[in-house]
């Protein structure tokens, strides 16, 4: 057993199949090319099943039938060429057939009761016209396809939440991805010829630096995520002074496609942002780093003090698309909660100023200080540039922004007072409106930062702490 997973000796001695094993994931095995029969003995008990890291490519007929309870199903890493007939399988909601070099999808494959389909990093040209038979869609991961287009039937997904469409060949975008939708609003599309196009008229801002990689000296790992590695270094800004150094973080990414895009967009979205005061700030970007050709190189950073803590946690396969939120994120001041979305909102602003869509604006992408009622917005993984035509971005993004704000009511403590109470009926009423299902009646991030600020009234305006009595 290795991560909880089994070896096929495990399953094939029989030692499993009285167990009543709900989930069962077996350990690479890329000589596996025949779905193994055992696996039906562990019967009705069985909701996840993940056999990623093999050599499949087909599933028998009888995969329905002896599996009818399976609600998660892992085939990442495969050889499936064609998506498998899953249409009968009546509880299947999350199927990942993640890097399968897979050219097609055919009609009437997909579960009904679908909520989660990854197919990133894959060769499909076309969606199928029954994609709009699944009513629960609800995040949909196609970034790395072939897709030039997406058929109409997909506005039958009322429930669509999240969308990546990263890295496909998109010269033009669907209109009615900007207001077919009602909760459509984490989306990316970095990396298509629109969105290349789109970045050639940006310049980036003044002042970015070359940081050269033997100039950094990197101490721990601050964090890891799909897109990169962020450490803790410091930082010798002058080759002849040695004694001066500065603490930093450096993000270095790791060489392949994620789920959200490609690492090069995303290093082109952070440093196109450029400057705000609720974003982490870019000083440059790594170079002379010769560390083999998988690396897409990487970004310097301001070090965010560890006062700043990650405003809630990533959503889970049961969440889906909502973030997670313990005791410790709880009990912000809902003044202070106020003054960080007003942050948080200002920069959206900032970055659709610029045209770029952030495509990830939640609460575990936002690092904040409760006492300083400041947060600071990071990874770009889901950046995209866009032009004119995607200009309907904003308004999607702006839904990001409502759910945010419920997030962040759930954090804050109750009982304060008459004037508390009224803000969080401004927040309520504002999310609200973030998340109006008619997408275009939706506020623009510069109203929501004005809201915002008049939520504040006076005290917004104050950059001086109040005095203590
Ligand atoms: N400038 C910084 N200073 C301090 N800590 C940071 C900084 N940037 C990132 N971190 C830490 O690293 C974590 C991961 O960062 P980030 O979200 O950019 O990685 P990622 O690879 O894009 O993750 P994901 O899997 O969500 O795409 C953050 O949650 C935070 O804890």
């Amino acid at each position: 057993m290795n991560d909880d997973a089994y070896d096929l000796e495990a399953l094939q001695n029989g030692s499993l199949a009285s167990s009543n094993l709900t989930k069962f994931k077996l350990t690479p095995t890329p000589s596996l090319t025949v779905f193994p029969d055992e696996i039906f003995s562990l019967g009705p008990s069985l909701t996840h099943l993940d056999l990623s890291n093999t050599s499949l490519s087909s599933l028998p007929s009888r995969f329905s039938t002896h599996l009818p309870n399976l609600k998660i199903l892992f085939l990442s890493n495969c050889a499936f060429s064609t998506f498998p007939d899953l249409s009968s399988c009546p509880n299947l909601e999350m199927v990942a057939f993640r890097h399968n070099n897979m050219t097609s999808l055919p009609e009437n494959h997909l579960p009904p009761k679908l909520r989660w389909l990854i197919l990133t990093d894959n060769a499909i040209p076309s969606l199928p016209t029954s994609i709009g038979n699944c009513p629960n869609l609800e995040k949909c991961l196609l970034a790395g396809n072939n897709l030039s287009t997406l058929p109409s039937s997909l506005t039958s997904c009322q429930n669509l939440t999240l969308l990546r469409l990263s890295a496909n060949n998109f010269t033009t975008l669907p209109k009615f991805l900007f207001s077919a939708f009602p909760k459509l609003c984490y989306f990316s599309f970095g990396g298509n010829p629109c969105s290349v196009s789109s970045r050639a008229k940006h310049k980036l801002p003044f002042g970015l630096l070359d940081i050269p990689y033997p100039s950094l000296t990197i101490e721990s790992t601050l964090g890891q995520g799909a897109s990169g590695v962020i450490s803790l270094a410091s930082w010798q800004p002058s080759p002849d002074n040695s004694d001066y150094t500065e603490p930093v973080a450096v993000k270095m990414f790791k060489g392949h496609l994620t789920s959200d895009g490609r690492p090069e967009d995303e290093l082109e979205a952070v440093l196109l942002a450029g400057s705000h005061e609720s974003l982490i700030g870019v000083l440059g970007k790594v170079t002379e780093y010769h560390h083999g050709s998988d690396s897409k190189g990487g970004i310097v950073m301001q070090l965010i003090p560890d006062t700043y803590k990650v405003l809630g946690l990533p959503p889970d396969l049961e969440t889906c698309t909502r973030d997670r939120f313990t005791d410790e994120h709880k009990g912000w001041e809902v003044g202070k909660a106020v003054e960080m979305l007003t942050g948080i909102a200002s920069a959206a602003e900032h970055l659709h100023q610029k045209r770029i869509s952030h495509g990830d604006l939640y609460a575990h992408n936002v690092l904040a200080s409760r006492e300083d009622g400041h947060g600071v917005l990071g990874d770009f993984g889901a950046g995209s540039i866009y032009g004119e035509e995607e200009d309907g971005v904003e308004r999607l993004e702006v839904a990001a922004f409502g759910r945010l704000i419920g997030d962040v009511l759930g954090l804050v403590g109750d009982g304060e007072g008459e004037e508390g109470r009224t803000m969080k009926k401004g927040l309520e009423e504002l999310r609200e409106r973030c998340e109006g299902v008619v997408v275009e009646e939706r506020p623009d991030f510069e109203e929501v930062v004005e809201q915002l600020r008049g939520m504040l009234g006076w005290r917004g305006m104050m950059r001086i702490p109040e005095v203590p009595n």
